[in-house]
């Protein structure tokens, strides 16, 4: 359907594996990677897709990208069937594998750059733009003649982005974008996929272990775990159904015994910094007056929560009902 960039209808995937049961006995036994889960990404969305390891992210990605066939279901991406059509499809997507790298090693960047665009037969005048733009928005001039193996993590990261990007995709896949990337590699990274979202309305569907890629690119978060989605909606929201805490690090003057002060608890202590966990719903402000008003404060900090904890709190609710929003929801007592 126009407007629709990737329609998922109740899409499993199973894999059959055999496991030793006994000196002689081989078992087979079949894994649900994905189980029965439905959504569908608008055009122009950037969408977190998180859940815990072994969830069934990559398991998902790569039916999207037709590298893995579904057991059952519907899957479109771009109006394409992605398992019959990967040729075509790949004219149209984009994908980033943060923890390996699609250039060849030892060529420079720019080479690299040059196969990409004999392998998708990109016009030369767009590949230029394209590349032109990237090398700016990415800060890649000084690193177009360096070989791959040669660049930091973050460069690299960088370059790979790049090269998902010079043939104009709709949509783009990230898996781990920011892994691995020290504070200012993230912040470009989080800014270029900003704009070219703003800019070319390009679809982003992201993979990430880390909260901040989440707050400051996506709209909408997709949360899954053994396989079946547990929640789709907006970011901030999820805090409230995971209930999570945020952490008030306080620095006092002096070492003292555990603050006790209504809203929070201390739960930690080391010298003169406390610990305390508060609902992440709940404002700071009042919290931080109470302290001070009994405490004589030094310095303090806010952490929010980790979204590792965030969806370890999710399931430890019990998680029967997926707690979806919107019209995707996990199917319950499969398997
Ligand atoms: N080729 C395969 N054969 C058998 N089982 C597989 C295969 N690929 C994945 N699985 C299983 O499917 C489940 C989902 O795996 P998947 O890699 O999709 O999870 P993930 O959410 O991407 O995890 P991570 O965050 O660790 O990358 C896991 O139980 C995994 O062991």
């Amino acid at each position: 359907m126009a407007g629709e960039a990737i329609v998922l209808e109740d899409v499993s995937k199973v894999f059959r594996v055999r496991r030793r049961a006994g000196r002689f006995r081989r078992v087979s036994e079949q894994v649900r990677a994905v189980d029965g889960i439905s959504f569908r990404v608008a055009r122009g969305e950037v969408v977190g897709y998180i859940g815990p390891n072994g969830a069934g992210k990559s398991t998902t990605i790569k039916m999207l990208t037709g590298i893995l066939t579904p057991s059952a279901g519907r899957l479109r991406v771009a109006g394409i069937d992605p398992a019959r059509d990967r040729t075509r499809l790949a004219r149209r997507i984009g994908v980033v594998f943060g923890q390996r790298t699609t250039l060849w090693w030892d060529l420079p960047l720019r080479d690299s750059y040059g196969l990409v665009r004999r392998l998708y037969r990109v016009e030369r005048r767009r590949f230029e733009e394209n590349l032109e733009r990237c090398v700016e928005l990415l800060d890649l001039g000084a690193l177009l003649e360096v070989p791959v193996r040669q660049l930091s993590l973050g460069q690299r990261m960088r370059g790979d982005i790049a090269a998902a990007l010079l043939h104009d995709p709709e949509v783009l896949y990230l898996d781990e974008p920011t892994i691995g990337l020290d504070v200012i590699s993230k912040s470009k990274v989080r800014t270029f996929l900003r704009d070219l979202n703003v800019e070319r309305g390009t679809t982003v569907l992201l993979t990430t272990h880390d909260l901040t890629d989440i707050e400051q690119l996506c709209s909408r978060v997709m949360v899954i775990d053994q396989g079946r989605l547990m929640y789709d909606g907006a970011p901030a929201e999820l805090r409230e159904v995971g209930e999570s805490e945020r952490t008030l690090v306080v620095d006092l003057a002096a070492e003292a015994p555990p603050i006790e002060v209504e809203g929070a608890r201390t739960v930690r202590v080391e010298g003169p910094r406390q610990w305390l966990a508060f609902p992440a719903s709940a404002s700071a402000a009042p919290l931080v007056a109470r302290i001070a008003a009994a405490h004589p404060l030094v310095d303090l900090s806010l952490r929010e929560p980790d979204i590792e904890q965030v969806i370890a709190r999710m399931y430890a609710q019990g998680g029967e009902e997926p707690q979806a929003r919107g019209a995707a929801t996990g199917r319950s007592g499969v398997g």
